[in-house]
């Protein structure tokens, strides 16, 4: 039945049933990319978990993967032990095979959003299911997974964007991530409204968006790589105590910089397929806008993460990056 949700989603037809039985608990399709997984009986320390891909259509090793953990579920391989709302992001951007339809979805995760069109209706939505799913389950511990991948190659092929926000991430997150060989952590330093920033910024969740290798059409991800991550979900999933490694097994760095088109005519100075966290040495040159002036690094090496000239005006270009500190109390 998760598998028939999970096809009809993607399909973009109407499921066959609404709700039934799962080995330890309930499902209830919730609406469209909407599925709400409920323990018969869970734990007092069982955490409320967020678990969203596709909120770039073109991005299918998440949602692959999602799609194998509830098959697990399913067949009796798991047994439910947590709530859980599985979220499949931008629906009509997946069916198409592309990032987005009019524009990045996330960036649109900000109470009171009034603009209009296809993803800000789609992220209304889905602001309105967390902040249900969580109001659902008061006391408990919040977490969000946000599945993406890259458009490029990365110097660290699994990676976490950690939101930046009030709420303090717990340190288990750490050896948790390193367990699931997650291989590199980046510290946002300010707001950037997307879905895993929303659940940390408003609900105190512990959220990342999580980076999972390269964008690749459905049927053609390679999931072995992914094996450490699905056995966190399905840990998760269990309300068992996930595989924990050290935090130091991962590099971290912070944002230095947030690179932003201001302008028609502007330029990137390094390749299109220059690595995520390629390191550019003090006086490079990495960008030109006829607005904004030229970008060169300063005295310290940056390295560029998300770089994308082809953005929107007023959008992000990329992320500049330098090194940081594991993080203080981590286990
Ligand atoms: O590879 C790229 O250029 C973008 C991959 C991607 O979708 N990354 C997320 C990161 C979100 C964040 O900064 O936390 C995005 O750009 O939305
Ligand atoms: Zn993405």
């Amino acid at each position: 039945m998760l598998a028939e949700w999970l096809d009809a989603s993607l399909e973009g037809r109407a499921p066959e049933r609404g709700e039934g039985h799962l080995p330890g608990g309930r499902f209830r399709i919730a609406g469209p990319g909407l599925l709400e997984l409920t323990p018969t009986s869970p734990s007092a320390d069982a955490p409320a978990l967020v678990l969203s891909a596709g909120v770039h259509g073109n991005e299918t090793a998440p949602i692959e993967l999602l799609g194998e953990c509830l098959a697990r579920l399913e067949s009796g391989g798991l047994t439910l032990g947590s709530p859980v709302l599985v979220i499949l992001g931008n629906l009509t951007a997946i069916r198409a095979g592309t990032r987005f339809v009019e524009t990045n979805l996330n960036r649109l995760f900000r109470r009171g959003l009034d603009a209009e069109g296809e993803e800000a209706d789609r992220a209304r939505a889905l602001m309105g299911a967390v902040d249900a799913f969580f109001a659902r389950h008061p006391g408990r511990r919040r977490l969000h997974y946000d599945l993406h991948t890259a458009i490029r190659d990365s110097q660290y092929p699994r990676f976490a964007v950690e939101p930046h926000a009030e709420a303090v991430t717990p340190a288990d997150q750490w050896s948790w991530l390193a367990g699931a060989d997650i291989q590199a952590v980046l510290h946002q330093e300010g707001h950037s409204w997307t879905f895993s920033h929303y659940s940390k910024h408003y609900h105190g969740a512990a959220a990342f968006t999580l980076e999972l290798g390269r964008v690749r059409p459905f049927g053609e991800n390679d999931l072995a790589p992914l094996a450490p991550m699905a056995r966190l979900l399905e840990a998760l999933l269990e309300d068992r105590p996930p595989a924990a490694r050290p935090p130091e097994a991962m590099a971290f760095f912070r944002v230095a910089h947030e690179l932003f088109r201001r302008a028609e005519a502007f330029r990137l100075c390094f390749a299109d397929d220059t690595p995520n966290f390629t390191e550019f040495a003090p006086g490079t040159r990495l960008a030109e806008d006829a607005e904004a002036g030229p970008f060169t690094v300063g005295d310290t090496p940056l390295r560029v993460v998300f770089p994308n000239a082809r953005v929107e005006i007023g959008a992000r270009a990329a992320l500049l990056v330098t090194a940081a500190p594991p993080p203080a109390g981590a286990p």
